[in-house]
């Protein structure tokens, strides 16, 4: 459930926040990305104005070359951070760093040029690498292991959640700025210097209250609630940052629990009681997937932390892995598109605030407009259009940004700028979210780390290029004013660059949207984005008429003979009881009374010479009784019904198997369940042969066809499979039980209603890391 709960809930947070030293850290956290963000904005507007009489470009590289400095030294960086982040005292490491960056800040107004502004930029972020590892080090020693996602999502909200403050903070200095300027003459740029003078305050105090802190004196390894420990320094780095990965058990692994009494296993807590050789079975299924779980995790965190090494190595590594689907490349593409977008938005900025005229105050605005877009898109977006293909979403998402963008870099108004920058920040946020979410559904456990690695590592060589490219292009360009007749038209070089990081936004949505949406053409999209928005899903009409959602969950397995679908239905079933859901297992052929007698007409050998069309009719006469009777009533209780075979295997049997059209099965099945189509469908895909072999040869009328039956049989299946990929999951059923059982649990988890949270978009820490002092996750 690592990735499920939703982000900052009150009552969760409330909970963690109960913890006080945690509580004290939180705050002197909160305060210091206040006076981060705080301290951004100024660096900027400071740069600007220090490069008011200079040539445009160097105006430009001023700005854009605070941001850079701010970016680079991580990629040069931060293999160190994590080595002394273990070498050292936590605590010192990071009292220390607070009081060298808040000397820096306050430096910066003091000194009052260019060149040290950029230096002590630069120089403070060096430092915040290297605490920000013993900070992330240090949250596993100060709360207990459950609530450590918890703790690690409301830092993070933290961290971007001030932005947005600091910016109304500025907007509101900046509008006094002559006020405060009558007030401090000494000051060049108030509102500016103020901020940087705040930032540094915060520091210190950040580094009083961490001072205070009860942390070890050492960095303690075996920490209760640590990341598992990497053998050797070199693969310390990966502790750093891995936290939000880490899947928090709900309870520790007990070595011994292989041999508890069974006395204790009772405690369990499962509504139906199951017998007492299958609580075993899961017990015993549940310490081993977690060992699984935990050599998967050590697995990854290894990557993660190979990675830190070398950059590069990483981008190359996670190339590989992560373009061998179409789905993983559409999404790496559009997150990488709106990086290079969202760094030319950051390298102009500024300026073309500054063209505006609406200084700034102005620039305090957009930027609290677009953080504040940013956090609606992220927190009400997937809950706004929860019933909308996620796949869809992610490109549209990202193309409203697109278009918005272009508008504001077309016309020059600042209010309308305003507007238009929420719009931008909330598809862009939008867009962030699904694409976190769908890529942990998506990418293997193996090779997960090092997919997020090489979107982190490649994200901010994307980020830092566009940053970088963004002013020489606008200087390139430079401002013109066109007029035709008493018309004029400001045409911004700023405005120019901005509209064509909104064409590359929108080509790259269009791009991936493409490669994801192979599958959804049967609905379309407006349908689909009007129905998602009263709340009402198209592709999973509920049958007889329903037309609102049910509650419950279905869940379907298919695969061929001996693929281990019984088995699965077996393992998931207590699994998710223990989660505390009802659930409702199921199969056909022969779930219901009547079903039963079809069954035997349908699988006696006797029954020689059926006709493929009688046969196809039984099976659907069968399924209408099921539905109707078992899983139309479980899924209104709001159950989790999970079915052995559906409407799939006529498809596969009949359709493939038996070659009868297979749009004439589909409108008859469909007119049998009364549209009734599973949340997901697992497919357990395995050589027929070795399915067949499994159960040791044909027993039955169907598993003793032919080998070629069988095949076509498999080939039916995964050209379902592949028609909507949104709806299945594919395993390789080959894999042992536990493997395959950990791919399903993974995949359905997101799915599943409360208890565990129906808003399972986790917004995990990955954003552009622009003064980000949180770091990397
Ligand atoms: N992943 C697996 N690897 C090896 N054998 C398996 C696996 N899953 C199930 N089996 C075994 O294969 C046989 C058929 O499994 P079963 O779940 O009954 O298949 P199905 O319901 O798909 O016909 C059983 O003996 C089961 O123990
Ligand atoms: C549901 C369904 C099953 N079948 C076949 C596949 C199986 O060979 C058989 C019974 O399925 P199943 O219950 O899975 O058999 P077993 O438990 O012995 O593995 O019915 C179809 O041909 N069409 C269908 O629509």
């Amino acid at each position: 459930m690592s990735r499920s709960a939703p982000l900052g809930a009150p009552g969760e947070a409330r909970s963690v926040l109960a913890n006080p030293p945690f509580r004290r850290l939180w705050i002197s956290l909160s305060l210091s990305s206040l006076g981060d963000w705080l301290s951004l904005l100024a660096l900027m507007s400071l740069a600007t104005i220090l490069t008011m009489d200079a040539s445009p470009v160097v105006q430009y590289f001023a700005v854009s070359g605070v941001v850079l400095l701010k970016i680079a030294p991580w990629l040069l960086l931060s293999p160190f951070a994590g080595m002394v982040a273990d070498r050292f005292d936590r605590r010192l490491t990071m009292v220390a760093a607070d009081v060298l960056r808040g000397l820096l800040y306050v430096s910066i107004p003091v000194v009052g040029r260019l060149d040290w502004l950029l230096v002590a930029n630069f120089l403070a972020e060096c430092v915040a690498i290297f605490w920000t590892p013993a900070k992330d080090a240090s949250v596993p020693n100060l709360v207990p292991r459950k609530k450590l996602e918890q703790a690690n999502q409301l830092t993070l909200l933290t961290a971007y959640g001030t932005a947005p403050v600091a910016a109304g903070l500025f907007a509101v200095l900046a509008s006094f700025s002559t006020v405060l300027g009558k007030l401090f003459p000494a000051m060049a740029t108030p509102e500016a210097d103020i901020a940087l003078y705040i930032n540094g305050l915060t520091f210190f105090i950040a580094a009083a209250v961490v001072w205070t802190l009860p942390l070890p004196g050492r960095p303690a390894r075996a920490g209760a609630g640590a990341a598992p420990a990497a053998s050797g320094a070199s693969a310390s780095g990966g502790e750093d940052d891995r936290t939000e990965e880490v899947p928090v058990p709900a309870q520790e692994a007990d070595p011994n629990e292989l041999t508890a009494p069974i006395g204790e296993a009772a405690t369990l807590e499962v509504p139906a009681v199951p017998s007492e050789q299958e609580r075993k079975a899961a017990e015993r299924a549940k310490a081993k997937e977690r060992r699984r779980a935990e050599a998967a995790e050590r697995r990854a965190e290894r990557s993660s932390a190979d990675g830190q090494e070398n950059p590069l190595r990483t981008i190359w590594e996670g190339w590989r892995f992560a373009g061998s689907t179409p789905l993983v490349r559409g999404l790496m593409l559009g997150m990488l598109g709106a990086f290079a977008a969202g760094g030319a938005v950051v390298g102009v900025g500024r300026v073309f605030v500054d063209r505006l005229d609406a200084g700034n105050a102005g620039f305090g605005v957009l930027f609290g407009a677009l953080f504040a877009g940013m956090a609606l898109g992220m927190l009400a977006g997937p809950r706004t259009l929860r019933e909308f293909d996620r796949r869809r979403l992610f490109g549209l998402a990202l193309g409203t940004a697109g278009v918005a963008l272009f508008f504001t870099g077309l016309i020059p108004n600042m209010v309308l700028a305003a507007v238009l920058t929420a719009v931008v920040g909330a598809g862009a946020g939008l867009a962030w979210v699904i694409g976190l979410t769908l890529m942990g559904q998506e990418v293997q456990d193996e090779v997960r780390g090092r997919t997020f690695a090489f979107l982190h590592a490649s994200g901010r060589l994307v980020l830092l290029g566009a940053v970088a490219a963004a002013p020489l292009l606008a200087a390139a360009v430079g401002d013109h004013t066109l007029s035709v007749r008493d018309l004029t038209y400001d045409f911004l070089g700023t405005g120019a660059v901005l509209m064509l990081a909104a064409v590359l936004a929108v080509v790259v949505a269009v791009v991936s949207y493409r490669q994801m949406n192979a599958d959804a053409g049967d609905v379309p999209m407006m349908t689909e984005l009007l129905a998602a928005l009263r709340g009402v899903p198209v592709r999973t009409a509920a049958g007889d008429g329903e037309d609102t959602a049910l509650p419950g969950t279905f869940v379907v397995l298919e695969g061929g003979e001996g693929a281990g679908k019984s088995t699965q239905v077996q393992q998931l079933s207590v699994w998710l009881r223990e989660e505390g859901f009802e659930v409702v297992t199921t199969r056909e052929p022969g779930a219901t009374k009547l079903g039963m007698r079809l069954r035997a007409l349908l699988l006696d050998k006797e029954q020689t010479g059926m006709s493929p069309r009688a046969e196809a009719l039984l099976y659907a006469s069968d399924r209408a009784d099921h539905v109707h009777q078992v899983i139309l009533p479980a899924l209104r209780r709001g159950a989790i019904v999970i079915s052995d075979r559906y409407v799939d295997s006529t498809l596969a049997y009949q359709g493939a198997g038996r070659e009868l059209p297979a749009e004439e099965i589909a409108r008859v099945n469909d007119w049998a369940t009364g549209g009734l189509v599973p949340r997901l469908t697992v497919l357990l895909d395995l050589p027929a042969e070795d399915g067949l072999s499994r159960l040791g040869g044909g027993t039955d009328r169907i598993e003793a066809e032919s080998g070629d039956f069988h095949d076509r049989v498999r080939r039916g299946f995964r050209e379902l499979a592949d028609r909507a990929p949104e709806r299945y999951l594919v395993v390789d059923a080959r894999e042992s039980q536990e493997g395959v059982t950990r791919e399903i649990q993974r995949r359905l988890r997101p799915l599943l209603p409360d208890p565990v949270p129906s808003d399972s978009e986790a917004i995990t820490g990955m954003m552009p890391v622009v003064g980000d002092r949180d770091g990397e996750e």
